[in-house]
């Protein structure tokens, strides 16, 4: 599909009813299968009508470090069966893989879950009309949790009051026949339902996991799960994806990667989930304007639960929820910054970048400074061309104004557009693609893929709410009276790590 077809087609489509199911020619994220969304770490391209570039490099972000691999690697020792990693286990290989099934009509796969329960039939959960749908598994979980919202629904207590605010609207439940068999559900409002390219991230809070029904089995294997997070910052993350601006992937790390992590990795994996955990810059910072948005209520959660007597919260999760579309507008750079958009150079993505562009290492390869010159090798040719090259492309000379000043360099555009027309100019610019600094080639069509998509959000009149974060309690299958009027220690302290967490994240943020 052409980019103007595409524009066209912006003017009259509501984005909320495509399903790009239905529409795989329409640039929307494909989310993994339900199997991968559970437990499993793996990463994602977004797919924007073909497959990975030659040269595009997959990166599996680990807790403390990040390695990337290119595409090369594959070709030279073959694609990985299952390149999820280690703790995956090959679908082939498990005998005992239960197929997924049909998914009753009018209903889809819900492919956000980033932790939780499959049914019986291997249904997660499901999503219709702004909706998800909770499948009940365990009736005694399912009874406790519709109990606490109905109570919540009715409830005139002023501290019960206010946690409304911090819920999943609940619309009751519904019962499904799946494959002949009668399942129920509990209707929730879908959090994520706004984001073109939604990043959440399932944190548990407390270190107590288990209810006061739990049985001794049951404790003892909540207490070996999550164990050095748990006792270190008062909360875990069974799950998390996130969709990377530096290169347009999607990563997803399911509970084993949750339960491999220590202090130290949880933060780091929050980092990642916040795009303030570059492979290829350390020095990235988290966004300040998205930190204070999870902040302003994790501190009114915080205050909550100071003041929240009533229940205990045993095994409950915060949901963190975030749009990348958005992350990467706030770090996109200003049009009076960009480069010209008739030249093919890639604008840089983000404020690592520009630094990247500015300190750069420089050097000169010979094949460049001959380019320099004419065809009698003398002269040079005013091309604004300083010799010198970033790993981002040519740095040019100061430009002398009419009077003969010099005028400050712009460090962002490489090849400025009074350039753009000129034989140096083009060919620079398919001296650019054929040694591809970089990858620049793929960077480029990944920044007009980015650009189309901005444009198509503006085509398609949606308004932009400030808000483009999500904080919200999930998760009262382990909700329970409290049985003195004390605070709820447990969860407290889980929130208040956590916060202590985000608030370490604004002194850093940029
Ligand atoms: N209202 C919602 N909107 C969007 N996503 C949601 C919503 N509620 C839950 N989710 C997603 O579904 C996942 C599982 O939800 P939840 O924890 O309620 O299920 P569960 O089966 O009780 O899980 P667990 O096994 O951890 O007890 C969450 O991690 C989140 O990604
Ligand atoms: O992070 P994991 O490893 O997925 O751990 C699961 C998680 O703690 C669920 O909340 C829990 O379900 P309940 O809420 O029903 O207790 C489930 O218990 P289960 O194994 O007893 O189903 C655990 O296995």
């Amino acid at each position: 599909m052409s980019l103007l077809n595409s524009i066209n087609l912006g003017h009259l489509i509501d984005k909320k009813k495509i399903d790009p199911a239905k529409n795989p020619n329409f640039p929307l994220i494909q989310a993994g299968s339900r199997e991968e969304n559970m437990g499993k770490s793996e990463v994602q391209f977004i797919p924007i009508h073909h497959r990975p570039e030659p040269n595009s490099s997959m990166c599996h972000v680990q807790p403390a470090t990040c390695k990337s691999s290119s595409l090369q690697q594959y070709l030279a020792n073959g694609f990985p069966k299952n390149p999820a990693g280690p703790e995956e286990k090959n679908e082939e290989d498990n005998d005992e893989a239960e197929k997924p099934s049909e998914i009753p009509e009018g209903y889809e796969k819900f492919n956000h879950q980033m932790a939780g329960h499959l049914s019986g039939n291997n249904i997660g959960m499901l999503k219709r009309d702004g909706l998800v749908l909770k499948p009940i598994i365990k009736r005694e979980c399912g009874d406790r949790e519709i109990n606490f919202y109905e109570q919540l629904g009715r409830t005139t207590d002023k501290t019960m009051t206010e946690m409304k605010n911090f819920v999943a609207k609940f619309y009751g439940t519904r019962r499904l026949s799946v494959e002949g068999e009668t399942r129920d559900f509990i209707a929730l409002e879908d959090l994520v339902e706004d984001f073109k390219e939604p990043c959440i991230m399932d944190i548990k809070i407390g270190r107590r996991t288990w209810d006061p029904d739990a049985t001794l089995e049951k404790i003892r294997s909540e207490e070996r799960k999550y164990q050095d997070c748990k006792r270190d910052l008062g909360f875990c993350i069974p799950g998390f994806q996130v969709y990377k601006l530096s290169n347009n992937q999607l990563v997803k790390q399911g509970k084993e990667f949750g339960k491999s992590l220590n202090k130290e990795g949880a933060e780091d994996a929050i980092k990642t989930f916040l795009n303030a955990n570059e492979c290829n810059d350390a020095t990235a910072k988290p966004c300040r304007c998205l930190i204070v948005q999870f902040l302003a209520i994790l501190w009114r959660i915080l205050y909550w639960a100071r003041n929240q007597r009533q229940y205990r919260f045993y095994s409950t999760s915060i949901l963190l929820a975030y749009d990348a579309r958005r992350l990467r507008e706030k770090t996109k750079p200003t049009p009076s910054s960009s480069p010209s958009s008739t030249t093919s150079t890639p604008s840089p993505q983000s404020k690592s970048d520009y630094k990247f562009t500015r300190k750069g290492s420089l050097y000169r390869p010979m094949s460049l400074a001959v380019l320099n010159k004419n065809n009698e090798g003398n002269d040079r040719i005013p091309t604004g061309f300083s010799g010198q090259l970033t790993k981002e492309g040519p740095i040019l000379n100061p430009q002398r104004s009419s009077t003969g000043a010099k005028q400050p360099i712009d460090v962002h555009p490489i090849v400025p557009s009074i350039l753009s027309d000129n034989t140096w100019s083009k060919s620079m610019t398919s001296l650019k693609r054929t040694h591809s600094f970089q990858n620049n080639y793929d960077k480029d069509v990944q920044n007009r893929k980015q650009n189309y998509l901005h444009l198509l959000d503006e085509l398609c009149d949606e308004r932009k709410s400030s808000h483009w974060a999500v904080v919200k309690m999930i998760d009262f299958a382990h909700v329970f009276p409290a049985e003195n009027s004390d605070v709820d220690e447990n969860y407290l302290a889980g929130i208040e790590s956590l916060v202590r967490v985000f608030e370490e994240l604004l002194m850093e943020s940029d």
